[in-house]
């Protein structure tokens, strides 16, 4: 891999059928440094074009993915390997993965779905209940192949109903434990009360339980997932570098609430926790632009079959997995992108970094309408677009 230091003219780029959901900011000249030492030679030895025309980047990983079991299972995983090198793959089957000899298990159905010579690595998760002891994280600990512990507030989102319904009445034995064992907290961030306006639920899940929570155990290491408000991004300033951090998918960082009005109704840019509008929007991209090593990418990518989102009662998530990488690019600031998508994850989790790279180049492609998987079809995001930048493990499909 030679070029050290890439330059190309950005912006924030907006959406080529739904430029309303942005506001185009003007373009502006970017340095990317692959390295902390640029390669002066093979920046004066690369041609303008190549310089403006591509990316160079540490692999990434995903730190939120879900890649559900059986037909879709074998249809998403290859997306997602063939540029991340890592992901945390949530727990929220049917049943959900509550204990490790299950999580073993699911994860050889994963390992068996990639492609021949991948050396994708699934982090694996537990997915915590009322009934969680502290004797299960001391196994998961133990096997080696889970890395954190995901909280759902019962009810809050797709397969959440096993989640918890009193944290501070029933895990904290657990939660003390997970601290001895340096095992982060992975949150669902929105309370379930029916009362709580829907667009309030995050920052009300700050206030009552994150806040309380991160006061009583100020050693848990806590990841704040999918975060969509400024509130989110402030009380995440607010923590101890280090202790709590938060995973940005590309919708949040994208799309702003009419997203899902668009035109009429859009099942397809519906997520939990819901978009919000754009002030949030902004103030997540300044969070990820700034440099900050809190956040780093977690795509959120959800896979539903076509039929249970365009329905009367549509389920929640989004299919980013194909086309997360080139909407990353699209926030701008690029010379801080690889710190974004591949440095402050495993940072964060303790985990070294990736040694290989992957390479974006400015190549227009069209996002499929749909994939198929065994007994149906999965629409992604953005389906139909053309996107610009195009990671060169990726056919021009
Ligand atoms: N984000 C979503 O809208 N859905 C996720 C669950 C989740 O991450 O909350 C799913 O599993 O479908
Ligand atoms: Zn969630
Ligand atoms: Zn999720």
């Amino acid at each position: 891999m030679q070029a050290a230091v890439n330059t190309t003219t950005v912006g924030a780029h907006p959406h080529p059928t739904k430029s309303s959901f942005l506001r185009p900011s003007p373009p502006c000249r970017v340095y990317f440094h692959a390295s902390p030492r640029p390669n002066l030679r093979a920046i004066a030895m690369a041609s303008k074009s190549q310089l403006q025309d591509q990316l160079i980047i540490t692999r990434p990983d995903d730190w939120h993915l879900h890649l559900r079991e059986g037909g879709v299972l074998e249809a998403v995983v290859p997306h997602s390997a063939r540029h991340f090198g890592r992901a945390i793959i949530m727990p929220n089957l049917k049943p959900p993965v509550t204990t490790t000899a299950r999580a073993v298990e699911y994860r050889e159905e994963i390992m068996r779905a990639l492609p021949p010579g991948s050396s994708f690595e699934p982090l694996m998760t537990l997915y915590l209940t009322d009934n969680t002891s502290p004797e299960e994280i001391k196994l998961a600990r133990k096997s080696g192949i889970i890395f954190a512990v995901k909280l759902y507030p019962a009810g809050a989102t797709t397969n959440s109903q096993d989640g918890v319904t009193d944290i501070f009445g029933k895990c904290l034995p657990v939660l003390e434990e997970m601290v001895r064992q340096e095992m982060p907290l992975l949150v669902h961030g929105e309370v379930t009360d029916p009362h709580v306006d829907t667009f309030d639920r995050e920052k009300v899940f700050i206030d009552k339980i994150l806040a309380p929570l991160v006061q009583k155990l100020p050693q848990l290491k806590i990841v704040m997932e999918h975060i969509t408000t400024m509130d989110a991004v402030n009380f995440i300033e607010s923590c101890e570098e280090g202790h709590v951090a938060a995973t940005v998918t590309p919708q949040h960082l994208l799309l702003n609430r009419n997203a899902l009005f668009q035109g009429g109704l859009q099942p397809h840019n519906y997520c939990l926790p819901v978009l919000k509008r754009e002030t949030h929007r902004q103030a997540i991209v300044s969070a990820v632009t700034n440099g900050s090593r809190r956040y780093f990418l977690g795509t959120d990518s959800a896979p539903h079959d076509k039929r249970n989102k365009e329905c009367s009662c549509g389920c929640a998530g989004i299919y980013s997995a194909p086309v997360a990488l080139s909407l990353y690019v699209k926030a701008g600031a690029l010379d801080k992108l690889e710190a974004f998508t591949s440095f402050n994850g495993p940072d964060f989790y303790g985990l070294p970094r990736n040694t290989s790279k992957i390479i974006l180049r400015k190549n227009a492609w069209k996002v499929p309408a749909t994939y198929k998987h065994s007994s149906g079809e999965i629409v992604p995001m953005f389906n139909g677009s053309t996107l610009e930048w195009l990671p060169s493990d990726q056919p021009k499909e």
